[in-house]
C-alpha cells in the first residue's frame, strides 16, 4: 500500500473515500458524486474531445483521398459521387461538432455533439458500404466491412459517451449493420458477410474492454484527487475549511464583494474558557465540543458562498459574502444563541453554566485586504474576550437588547456605546469606544448601485 492509499484508508469520513472503498465496478457513483464527476470529466476531457475530432477528421480525409486518387480511377465513376456525398456529410458533422465543442459554453455542447458526429460517421459509412455492395460484382471489389469495424472502435473513443452509452451505441450500430447489410447484399455474399461479422464483434469487445479500464482508471483518479484535495483543505477534527483554505477563500470572496459592491462580514468565534473545559472534562471531551461547535457554525451560513472555517485551537471564523450591515448583529446573536443552545455544561466558565463563545465581527470597507479585515475582526474579538472574562447574568434574556449586550462584545458595541468594556491588559477602553462610534455610522459599503 503506497502512502496515498494509506492516507486515504484513514480518511473514511469523506464521501470520495467511501465511494473508493465501496467500489464502482458498474462504473457508476452515488448520484450526487456521479453528477460531480461528469462535470469535472467534461472540463478535463475538452482537449481530448478536440483531439478525437481531429483524429476522426484525419481518418475521413484519408478516405476522401482514397476516393479521389484511387476509387475514381479504378471503379465505376458513377458510384463515387454518392459515396463522396456521404463523406462530405460526415465532414460537415465533424466541423459542426468541433465548432460546438470549441465555442459552446455549456457542458452539453461536447457531450451531445461529439457522439452525434460518431453517429453521422457511422450512418454515412453504413450507407457507403451499402452503395458499394450494389456494384460489387461490377467493380470486381472484394466484399468487406472494414469501415464499420473502424466506426465501432471509434464509438469507444472517450468522446463524450459514458462507458454504458458507448456500449449501447456500439450494440445499436452493430445490430443495424446486421439487419441493413443483408437486406441490400447481392446474392452469394451472405456467407461472406456472416463470416466477416465476427471481426466487428471482436473489435467491439476489445475496444469495450480497453474503454472500461480507461474509464475505471479515470474515475479512480477523480476520487483520489478529490479526496486528497479535501484532505488538504479541511481541518481533520471538525471537517471545516482549515486556515490555509480560509485565507484562499476569504481573498476570493473579498475580491468578489469589492467587484460587486457587496458587504462582506468576517466573524471570528472563540470558545470561552476552553482550557478550563479541557482541564475539567478531558481532551477527548474537548474534541467533541469543538466538533459540536463546528457543526453548529456550519449550519449558520445562509448563502451558498458563505463558509465556516476552523482557524486553529478553539478559534473559528464565519464569512458572510453578501451581508446586509443592519443584519450583522442579528447574525452574531444567532451564532451566540446556537452555541449556548447546545447546552454543553461548563462548570469552569465564569459566564454561565453552559459553554459560550465570544464573537468579533468586521464588515468590509472599500480597499480592504484580507489582513486589514482580519485585523479589525481580531481586535473586535479581543475586546469581546475582555467582556467574556467578566461575570454575566444567567440565563440570558435574548429578547431584551440591554441584556443581549452582556453576551457578546459585538452586540455590546452595537447597543451600548456609552458602556465601557473590560479590556484585557494592554488594551485601552478608547479602542472599543472608537469602534462603537464607527459601527454606528452608515456602513462604508454604502447603498448598492443598481
Ligand atoms: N481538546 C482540544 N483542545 C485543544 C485543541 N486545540 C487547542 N486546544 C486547547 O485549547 C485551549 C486554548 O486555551 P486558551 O488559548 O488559553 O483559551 P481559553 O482557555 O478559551 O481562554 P479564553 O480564550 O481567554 O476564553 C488550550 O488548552 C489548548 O490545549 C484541540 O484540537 N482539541
Amino acid at each position: 500500500m503506497d502512502k496515498v492509499q494509506l492516507l486515504l484508508s484513514h480518511y473514511a469520513e469523506s464521501r470520495y473515500t467511501r465511494q473508493l472503498n465501496k467500489g464502482f465496478g458498474w462504473l457508476r457513483f452515488e448520484p450526487e458524486l456521479e453528477a460531480e464527476y461528469r462535470i469535472s470529466n467534461y472540463r478535463a476531457f475538452r482537449t481530448t474531445r478536440i483531439g478525437a475530432l481531429c483524429t476522426l477528421l484525419l481518418a475521413l480525409l484519408f478516405f476522401l483521398g482514397f476516393d479521389i486518387f484511387y476509387a475514381l480511377r479504378h471503379y465505376d465513376a458513377t458510384l463515387t459521387p454518392a459515396i463522396f456525398g456521404m463523406r462530405l456529410i460526415a465532414l460537415a458533422g465533424i466541423m459542426l461538432s468541433a465548432t460546438m465543442v470549441l465555442y459552446g459554453n455549456d457542458r452539453s455542447a461536447g457531450a451531445f455533439w461529439v457522439p452525434c458526429t460518431v453517429f453521422f460517421i457511422g450512418t454515412t459509412t453504413l450507407v457507403s458500404n451499402i452503395l458499394y455492395m450494389q456494384v460489387l460484382e461490377q467493380v470486381g471489389m472484394p466484399f468487406n466491412i472494414d469501415g464499420m469495424i473502424l466506426v465501432l472502435i471509434a464509438i469507444f473513443f472517450p468522446v463524450g459517451y459514458s462507458y454504458w452509452g458507448s456500449v449501447v451505441c456500439a450494440l445499436v450500430t452493430f445490430i443495424t449493420m446486421l439487419v441493413a447489410i443483408p437486406a441490400f447484399l447481392p446474392a452469394g455474399y451472405l456467407d461472406d458477410f456472416v463470416a466477416l461479422s465476427i471481426y466487428p464483434l471482436v473489435a467491439m469487445f476489445f475496444a469495450g474492454m480497453s474503454r472500461y479500464f480507461q474509464e475505471s482508471a479515470t474515475r479512480r483518479q477523480f476520487l483520489t484527487r478529490a479526496a486528497l484535495k479535501e484532505l488538504a483543505d479541511s481541518d481533520s477534527l471538525t471537517g471545516l475549511c482549515n486556515r490555509r483554505m480560509f485565507e484562499i477563500l476569504l481573498d476570493r470572496s473579498l475580491r468578489e464583494s469589492q467587484r460587486e459592491r457587496h458587504c462582506l462580514g468576517l466573524m471570528l468565534v472563540d470558545v470561552d474558557f476552553f482550557k478550563r473545559y479541557n482541564d475539567l472534562y478531558g481532551h477527548p471531551a474537548g474534541d467533541a465540543v469543538l466538533k459540536a461547535v463546528a457543526e453548529a457554525l456550519q449550519s449558520t451560513p445562509r448563502r451558498s458562498l458563505d463558509f465556516a472555517a476552523r482557524l486553529g485551537g478553539e478559534e473559528f471564523a464565519l464569512v458572510f459574502c453578501d451581508l446586509v450591515p443592519v443584519f450583522a448583529e442579528r447574525v452574531a446573536e444567532e451564532v451566540c444563541r446556537r452555541i449556548e443552545g447546545l447546552a454543553i455544561p461548563h462548570e469552569g466558565s465564569n459566564i454561565g453554566p453552559v459553554l459560550t463563545v465570544s464573537v468579533g465581527m468586521a464588515l468590509s470597507q472599500p480597499g480592504d485586504t484580507r489582513d486589514s479585515l482580519y485585523k479589525r475582526a481580531d481586535e473586535a474579538l479581543y475586546t469581546s474576550k475582555g467582556g467574556a472574562a467578566t461575570a454575566r447574568p444567567w440565563p440570558p434574556k435574548w429578547a431584551e437588547p440591554t441584556r443581549v449586550m452582556f453576551f457578546s462584545s459585538f452586540l455590546h458595541r452595537v447597543f451600548t456605546p456609552s458602556r465601557s468594556l473590560s479590556p484585557r491588559a494592554g488594551q485601552t477602553g478608547s479602542v472599543s469606544a472608537q469602534r462603537v462610534a464607527s459601527i454606528r455610522q452608515p456602513h462604508p459599503c454604502g447603498p448598492r448601485e443598481s
